[in-house]
C-alpha cells in the first residue's frame, strides 16, 4: 500500500543564498495493508517531510514512492487529487475548512466527493460526530467557531468518514481527553481491521504503544550532517 525504497529529499532555501539542506537519504520503508507504522526520532529528524512525501506536497528527488497504485515520483497534480479523494486519507491535527460550510455537511464532504448518496452520507457524519462526543446542537454549525478540541474532533470524523485503503495520521489524538481520545484509537483499530494501511506520527507514546504493529525511526535516514 505503502513503498518506499531508497528515497532521499533536500530543501533549497533560495532566500538563504540557495543553501541545500538534506532531511532524508536511503528512506526505505512498507506499509502492508491491515498494519499500523509508527514513525518514531528526535524532532527535525524528517517524520513531517516524509509523511508530506507521502500525501504528494512534496516531490521526492530519487529512488520509489508507490501510494495506493500511483508512483508518486512521475505522478501529476491531477492524479494525487485522485489519489486523496479514493485512496488516501490524511487525519491532520488542525482542521481547514471553509467558512459557513455546517460541521455535519464538513465531515459528510469526502463521501460525497465519491459519489455518496446525501442521506447516506450526512447519516455516516451524523455516527462518527456522535461518537466523538460532538453535541448535536453544534453539527449545524460552521466549525470555525469551535473549541480547538472540538475542531480537532470534527477533522478526525471527516478522515474516518470515507474507509480509505491508506491513512495517514498526525497526532490524531493531541490535545484530547481521555475519552475521546479512546474513541480515537478504537476508530484507528477498526481501520486496520478492516485491511487499511495506517501510517502516523504519535507523540503519545502509550497511543502508539496500543495501536502501532512496528516503529519505524526516521533518524537512520537522517543524512549525516557536517557540523
Ligand atoms: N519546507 C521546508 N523548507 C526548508 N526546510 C524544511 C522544510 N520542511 C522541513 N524542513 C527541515 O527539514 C528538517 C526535518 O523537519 P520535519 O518537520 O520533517 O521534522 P520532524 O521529525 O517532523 O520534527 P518534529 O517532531 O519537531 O515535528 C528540519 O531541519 C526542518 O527545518
Amino acid at each position: 500500500m505503502i513503498e518506499i525504497e531508497n528515497l532521499c529529499k533536500s530543501f533549497t532555501l533560495h532566500n538563504q543564498g540557495a543553501a541545500v539542506l538534506p532531511v532524508l537519504a536511503g528512506a526505505s520503508l512498507r506499509v502492508a495493508a491491515g498494519e499500523c507504522v509508527a514513525l518514531t526520532g528526535a524532532s527535525g529528524s524528517g517524520k513531517s517531510t516524509l509523511m508530506r512525501m507521502i500525501w504528494g506536497n512534496y516531490r521526492a528527488e530519487t529512488g520509489r514512492l508507490r501510494v495506493g497504485g500511483l508512483d508518486l515520483t512521475t505522478a501529476t497534480a491531477r492524479q494525487i487529487i485522485a489519489l486523496r479523494r479514493d485512496r488516501l486519507g490524511y487525519v491532520s491535527q488542525f482542521l481547514r475548512v471553509l467558512p459557513r460550510v455546517p460541521a455535519l455537511r464538513v465531515v459528510a464532504e469526502p463521501l460525497l466527493a465519491l459519489g455518496t448518496p446525501e442521506p447516506q452520507a450526512l447519516t455516516r457524519a451524523a455516527e462518527l460526530l456522535t461518537r466523538l462526543n460532538i453535541p448535536e446542537r453544534l453539527w449545524s454549525l460552521s466549525p470555525t467557531t469551535f473549541s480547538g478540541g472540538e475542531q480537532q474532533r470534527v477533522n478526525i470524523a471527516r478522515g474516518f468518514a470515507h474507509p480509505f485503503p491508506v491513512l495517514l495520521l498526525d497526532e490524531p489524538t493531541a490535545s484530547l481527553d481521555a475519552l475521546n481520545r479512546a474513541v480515537v484509537l478504537d476508530l484507528i483499530g477498526e481501520a486496520r481491521a478492516r485491511g487499511a494501511a495506517l501510517l502516523g506520527i504519535f507523540h503519545d507514546e502509550a497511543a502508539r504503544a496500543q495501536v502501532a504493529d512496528r516503529l519505524v525511526d526516521v533518524t537512520a535516514f537522517t543524512p549525516a550532517r557536517v557540523a
